[in-house]
């Protein structure tokens, strides 16, 4: 079964924005799946779909399904927060709490009732693990955490996900506002989580979303031009309009 699947999505905001239209796609397990094109083709508002963030947004019409595991995610009988759980968001600038480390990567786990000191130290640890982090803050979990470089502060916000066991994470641009060396350890982590969940991004560009996706998605306004494999989509795609964006004549 495919953990995500997604059949006839349109999304409509109140201002008659179509940022989604007619979508359908599927997303296997243990893949890293992007979605790419030029700015306002929908990608962030499919990636908040799937974890409800579009719930906070004005939206007027959202017709067609989004299902994970099988189960329809937009269902008003969903429990909204058990599903954030389950499909953790990092979003493009890391979103440092004004705590500590320790109680950063906590925080879900502290805000979702957990209160053994020992599980909440083990988890964090190995949430810090996980994120490839452990070894540069293990002495110094009680700073801020806005002391960390900007890598660093976004490997502990996905660190804050990891936390909470999900099944899928999903990354708003990620790396838009860091470096080329705290990119390229962001990437190679991606590459080794995906053994354990399921990942969606949406990269800031192009070459990172050949670098770095199995699937890969090209929205325009709204539409899915097209979905293929990456190896595919990025050297011989079939629309003429993917081939236009991934040869830079526009976006
Ligand atoms: N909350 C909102 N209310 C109204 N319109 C919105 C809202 N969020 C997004 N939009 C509009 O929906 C369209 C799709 O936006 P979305 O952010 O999903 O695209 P995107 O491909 O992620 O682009 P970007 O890279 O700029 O984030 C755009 O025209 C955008 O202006």
């Amino acid at each position: 079964m495919d953990k995500i699947v997604i059949e006839h999505l349109t999304l409509t905001y109140s201002d008659g924005t179509e940022s989604l239209k007619d979508v359908s796609l599927n997303i296997k397990a243990n893949t890293i799946t992007v979605l790419f094109g030029p700015a306002g083709g929908g990608k962030s508002s499919l990636l908040r779909v799937l974890n409800r963030l579009n719930d906070l947004a004005d939206v007027t019409v959202l017709k067609g399904k989004a299902l994970i595991n099988g189960q329809d995610i937009l269902s008003p009988d969903i429990d909204v927060n058990d599903l954030r759980r389950r499909v953790g968001m990092v979003f493009s600038r890391p979103a440092a709490l004004p705590l500590s480390i320790y109680e950063n990567v906590a925080y879900g786990l502290v805000m979702a009732g957990m209160k053994n000191r020992k599980k909440l130290d083990e988890a964090v640890e190995q949430a810090l693990r996980q994120s490839v982090l452990w070894d540069e803050v293990k002495d110094r979990l009680n700073d801020p955490g806005s002391a960390l470089s900007g890598g660093q502060q976004q490997r502990m916000c996905l660190a804050r996900v990891l936390a909470l066991q999900p099944e899928i994470i999903l990354l708003d641009e990620p790396t838009s506002a860091l470096d080329p060396l705290a990119t390229a350890k962001i990437e190679e982590l991606l590459r080794e989580l995906k053994e354990k969940f399921t990942i969606v991004i949406a990269p800031h560009n192009t070459q990172q979303s050949a670098r770095i996706s199995d699937m890969a998605a090209f929205f325009l306004q709204g539409e899915l031009v097209e979905y293929a494999p990456a190896e595919t989509i990025f050297t011989v795609p079939k629309d003429k309009r993917t081939q236009d964006y991934i040869t830079g004549r526009f976006g």
